[in-house]
């Protein structure tokens, strides 16, 4: 299967952030955030897969700052590894200050999403080529992340037959 690069993926989100998106403090409401977060790193997985995914697991997403009502929230995500058929996909949100042009990240996460084929079986998805050093950077590091998610979905796995046994 052909390789593709990381920036064919890369996928760019900006909206208006207004009062029904956000709660009680003015600040966007974390769900929405994670939401559009999933969308956004959704059409990044479908543009190097070019077929239809699932979100298969989000590692933690760190809040780092809100997103307050009339700023815009700024979503980039781009695949950062490719596996058989998974692919790991970096999503950053950020928000930025339309008067001033400010901009202030306010949340990370890494997202795997797994490509299907028309029956809705996993199907392999093209090697990834990184290009830039930040792409290299985040390349190196998906070996890593990747046996944590490993271990602790085998770990649940363990304990889901256990449970099954009794
Ligand atoms: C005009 C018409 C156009 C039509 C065009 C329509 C387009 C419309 C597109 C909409 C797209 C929107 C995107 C929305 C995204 C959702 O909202 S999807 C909804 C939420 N997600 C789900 O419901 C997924 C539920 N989970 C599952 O279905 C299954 O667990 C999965 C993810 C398919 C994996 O199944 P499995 O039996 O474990 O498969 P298995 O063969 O063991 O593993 C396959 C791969 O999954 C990986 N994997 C499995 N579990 C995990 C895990 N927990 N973490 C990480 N990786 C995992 C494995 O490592 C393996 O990777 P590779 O080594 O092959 O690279």
């Amino acid at each position: 299967m052909n390789s593709k690069v990381a920036s064919e993926s890369k996928t760019v989100l900006t909206d208006l952030v207004l009062p029904p998106d956000t709660n009680f403090h003015g600040t966007m409401f974390g769900g929405n955030v994670m939401a559009n977060a999933d969308k956004v790193a959704s059409i990044a997985a479908m543009r190097h897969a070019r077929a239809t995914v699932v979100t298969a697991s989000s590692d933690s997403m760190d809040f780092i700052a809100p997103i307050h009502t009339g700023e815009a929230i700024c979503i980039e995500a781009y695949v950062t590894y490719a596996r058989r058929t998974s692919m790991e996909v970096y999503v950053k949100v950020e928000a930025e200050n339309l008067i001033t042009g400010e901009k202030r990240l306010t949340a990370t996460a890494y997202m795997t999403f797994v490509a299907l084929d028309n029956m809705g079986k996993p199907t392999a998805v093209p090697k990834l080529i990184p290009e830039t050093e930040e792409e290299k950077w985040q390349y190196e590091g998906a070996e890593q992340r990747f046996s944590i998610r490993k271990r602790r979905t085998d770990e649940r796995k363990k304990r889901q037959a256990q449970k099954e046994k009794q």
